[in-house]
């Protein structure tokens, strides 16, 4: 058995300086410690998009007989798109939207049993990139490696089986899913499953794959304009898949638009390009910078697919895709080990790997 990500931050600590939340429901205020203005943020007040601005990411039918190339395109513009027919069946997303909601629900001195431990990456907490920022992120998070049952069993001692089955039936499909998606996005590259070699192309057979459940709350806001649900950032991933409940909240960075917010579709999942497919690409697919604001009158739910490779799986450029007379444009890194240097230089990680040319 490869060595699962549970161990991945052993030697990289985090000590935040809050080690949980205050309970959100009672302040009518927004706390200093809260307010984020651009100097917590550089992006924080960039370009929001204009209110004209109709463009967003696309929506993608998976039935369509052209989705590959739509995927493709997305990947190289975007970084992101939203997919319909994807064969998740709706009754699944709600049993998980309904867990997120029940687990976050709990009062906190429960959610403190399944607490993250500074060296840990399953259980309960702020997020992992929140130790990079002065501000803190007004949002609560869990985050699932490997099975839930310890975790689950301290927050539900009697219903923790019902959830374990549908947090292992969710990361099922979502493995089928998410090496579909690559596939598709690949090959609208011309690269198949001989350019690749650790990942087979056999639906059947995902092991060389592993993930990340990580669930989000992010409670109504007394003031969202100066809030921040979850700051700028990139997924280390392959490919995210995300689930967001009917509550906007998610907006995507595009160069030349600024913060475009991807609307809510029922029952759709939203995709986004993380780093290691940005790297295996060769530069050609975007890791898609985002971030989650917060809003007044809603509280809002998300669940993130995180998806990569087993640990121990090298991750380059498919050579197909570097041209002769060039060096890759990254060295070769596996996952595990780019989310350690992910957690000591944050958005500077992937620059970190980055062959730099001459001349
Ligand atoms: C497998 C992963 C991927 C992680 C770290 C580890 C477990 C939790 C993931 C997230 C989830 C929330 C955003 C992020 C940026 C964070 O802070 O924790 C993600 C991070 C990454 O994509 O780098
Ligand atoms: O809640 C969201 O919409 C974004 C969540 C996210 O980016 C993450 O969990 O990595
Ligand atoms: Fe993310």
């Amino acid at each position: 058995m490869p060595a699962m990500l549970t161990d991945v931050f052993r030697g990289h600590p985090i000590h935040l300086p809050h080690s949980h939340q205050p309970d959100f429901t009672s302040l009518r205020e927004l706390p200093d410690s809260y307010s984020w203005t651009p100097k917590d943020d550089i992006l924080f007040a960039a370009a929001p998009s204009p209110p004209t601005a109709v463009e967003t990411i696309p929506l993608i039918d998976l039935d369509h007989p052209d989705a590959a190339n739509q995927i493709g395109h997305a990947c190289r513009t975007w970084g992101a798109f939203q997919i319909a027919n994807h064969g998740v069946p709706l009754s699944l997303l709600q049993d998980v939207e309904f867990l997120t909601g029940s687990l976050f629900g709990l009062p906190v001195q429960r959610k403190l049993k399944a607490a993250r431990s500074d060296t840990g990456v399953s259980g309960y907490g702020v997020a992992r990139i929140a130790s990079f920022f002065n501000k803190q992120m007004w949002s609560e998070g869990f985050t699932i490696t490997g099975s839930p049952l310890n975790d689950f069993r301290k927050l539900w001692p009697q219903h923790h089986l019902n959830y374990c089955d549908i947090v292992e039936e969710y990361e099922e499909r979502m493995k089928k899913l998410a090496s579909k998606l690559m596939w598709l996005a690949l090959n609208s590259l011309g690269v198949s499953e001989e350019d690749v070699e650790w990942a087979s192309l056999n639906s059947a057979d995902l092991s060389w794959a592993q993930a990340a459940l990580q669930l989000n709350h992010y409670p109504v806001c007394p003031e969202p304009d100066r809030a921040m649900g979850l700051a700028a950032h990139t997924d280390s991933t392959l490919l995210t898949i995300l689930y967001q409940n009917n509550t906007a909240g998610l907006q995507v960075f595009r160069d030349d638009l600024g913060w475009i917010t991807v609307p809510p579709v029922p029952g759709s999942l939203v995709v986004n390009v993380g780093d290691l497919f940005h790297i295996l690409s060769n530069g050609l697919f975007k890791s898609v910078l985002h971030r989650a604001r917060v809003n007044q009158t809603r509280a809002r739910l998300s669940v993130d697919f995180l998806w990569g490779p087993q640990s121990d799986i090298k991750i380059s450029p498919v050579p197909k895709l570097v041209s002769p007379l060039e060096s890759p444009l990254y060295r070769s890194v596996t996952w595990k080990k780019y989310l350690q240097t992910k957690a000591t230089h944050f958005n500077k990680a992937l620059s970190m790997i980055r062959n730099h040319r001459e001349e």
